[in-house]
């Protein structure tokens, strides 16, 4: 069963454990919680009348540049090949793969070439009535600044009269939810654990330093591609700010002087944020004999850290999944980047044991779990101490003394329980399940006709589940 994220409803039959005096149905909120982070967040109660076609500052970025490891992706050259003049007349609908909050999610082809895509179609009219135009916009910034392997590639937008389109990678494999309930024991092996978190962490890690607050992890949101590895998708709940990289030593001291002769080279693209070896861009002006001196004490010294964690962003919405929530957002204490790392304790805590740590019986009932319940594991699967420790470290309840909050994920990724992970090389690594080709052949066939060549209307939402449309070999068009 789909977990639903945190209603209005429930944010005020819950007020017994939170602060009642926080609001939490601003619309658009920007604020300012020091004096240098900002942030713009989308909530589920928005309400706004900007259009969802307004863009950002790196809107640019996607429409006119290719992301890296995208050179011989065939989907890419498909969609340049339209010359930029796409609309849903150019693809062909194969099937519904779900649909959300804001949107239905269609796995189609795009007519001409052979290649296929996840394609968001929003009701913009809908949208506006529901006031989600602000969430809907959000998503789509967030996207078209991301180029990373474990996150959506956005190949293009397009508007229609009545609908907003994102054209996306699709993923073949399903959510790891749907994954988890196949395994025995309706849980992950340790192994498969570490893989999965491990992917989820580097996706996080880039978000943040982007100053992109997820707020929204649970396995319904991990995909897996066609080849195992994991995708992060939809982003319309998370809280955008601006975040200035540092560098930071152990004790999480910014570095602001050169020491001695040694330079440092502050690009954050030369930092190896964990790593024991000096990159090329440390260099010193010293002798051979000098040097090999240098050589032996960096290697004892801990390298400088890149840190660029928007901690201390500071948002009051009451958004994610009852689960999943973080301890301040319920008490409405007003929540930072550290509401990812609770989150992820949830994560790898579900993907061991099968279950959620603080479920109650209800919504509200999980709510005052996740606030005042201690943590607790079962006796069965057993797991390492290491894996526990982490999910101890993470599900601290005072988010300051939390995992991860001082240092982001470079804490994290030196915790034992990933002892062993190459992470510069995780994506050649074998996953755990690789789609076979009979599930890919399945998703790939056409399901469902196409919507009319002549109109741009896709298809009426159908109330009917996924499954029902494979057995059905088509889809009932309704134009409207
Ligand atoms: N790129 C993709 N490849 C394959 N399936 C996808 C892809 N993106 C989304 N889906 C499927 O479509 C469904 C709907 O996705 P969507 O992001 O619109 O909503 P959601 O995750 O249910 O949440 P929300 O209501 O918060 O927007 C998902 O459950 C997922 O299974």
């Amino acid at each position: 069963m789909k977990r639903e994220s945190a209603s209005d409803q429930e944010k005020k039959t819950c007020s017994s454990v939170k602060n009642s005096s926080v609001s939490r149905n601003s619309s658009l909120t920007k604020t300012s919680a020091s004096a240098n982070v900002d942030f713009v967040e989308s909530e589920k109660s928005s309400s706004s009348s900007s259009d969802a076609s307004d863009d950002s500052s790196c809107t640019s970025f996607m429409m006119n540049n290719k992301p890296h490891n995208k050179s011989n992706d065939i989907r890419w050259e498909a969609i340049q090949s339209k010359d930029g003049s796409l609309g849903l007349t150019h693809f062909r609908l194969l099937k519904r793969l779900g649909c959300g909050d804001i949107g239905s999610v269609y796995l189609a082809d795009l007519t001409g070439t052979k290649a296929c895509f996840a394609i968001k179609v929003m009701d913009k009219a809908s949208l506006a009535g529901r006031k989600k135009l602000v969430r809907a916009r959000m998503e789509r910034q967030i996207l078209q600044c991301l180029d990373h392997p474990f996150l959506p590639t956005l190949y293009t937008h397009f508007e229609t009269d009545k609908f907003s389109c994102l054209v996306m990678e699709f993923c073949p494999g399903g959510d790891l939810h749907t994954l988890r309930q196949k395994q025995p024991g309706k849980h992950f092996t340790e192994q498969a654990v570490k893989f999965y978190v491990a992917e989820v962490l580097l996706a996080l890690e880039y978000l943040h330093m982007l100053g992109i607050v997820y707020r929204d992890l649970k396995p319904e949101n991990i995909l897996v591609r066609e080849d195992g590895h994991i995708m992060l998708s939809d982003f319309d709940l998370s809280l955008r700010c601006s975040v200035s990289p540092t560098l930071v030593n152990m004790d999480n001291e910014p570095i602001r002087k050169k020491n001695n002769n040694t330079l440092y080279c502050i690009e954050p693209s030369c930092i190896q944020p964990s790593c024991a070896v000096p990159t090329s861009c440390f260099f010193s002006r010293k002798s051979k004999k000098e040097k090999e001196k240098k050589k032996e004490a960096v290697s004892l010294i801990p390298l400088p850290e890149l840190m660029a964690e928007p901690t201390s962003a500071r948002s009051m919405s009451f958004v994610g999944t009852h689960e999943y929530l973080a301890p301040e957002i319920i008490k409405g204490d007003g929540h930072g980047s550290a509401v990812d790392w609770w989150a992820f304790g949830i994560f790898t805590y579900e993907l061991l044991f099968g279950r959620t740590p603080f479920k109650g019986s209800g919504n509200r009932a999980t709510l005052c779990n996740v606030v005042s319940q201690p943590l607790r594991f079962p006796e069965s699967p057993v797991v390492s101490f290491s894996a526990r420790d982490l999910i101890k470290g993470l599900l601290v309840k005072e988010p300051g003394q939390r995992l991860a909050y001082k240092r982001g994920a470079t804490e994290i990724k030196q915790h034992p329980f990933f002892q062993g992970i190459n992470w510069a090389l995780i994506r050649c690594a074998t996953p755990p399940h690789v789609p076979n080709p009979a599930e890919l052949q399945r998703c790939s066939v056409p399901a469902v006709v196409s919507t009319s060549e002549k109109t741009d209307l896709p298809p009426k939402e159908v109330p009917n589940s996924d499954q029902r449309s494979c057995d059905r070999n088509y889809l009932d068009f309704d134009f409207f």
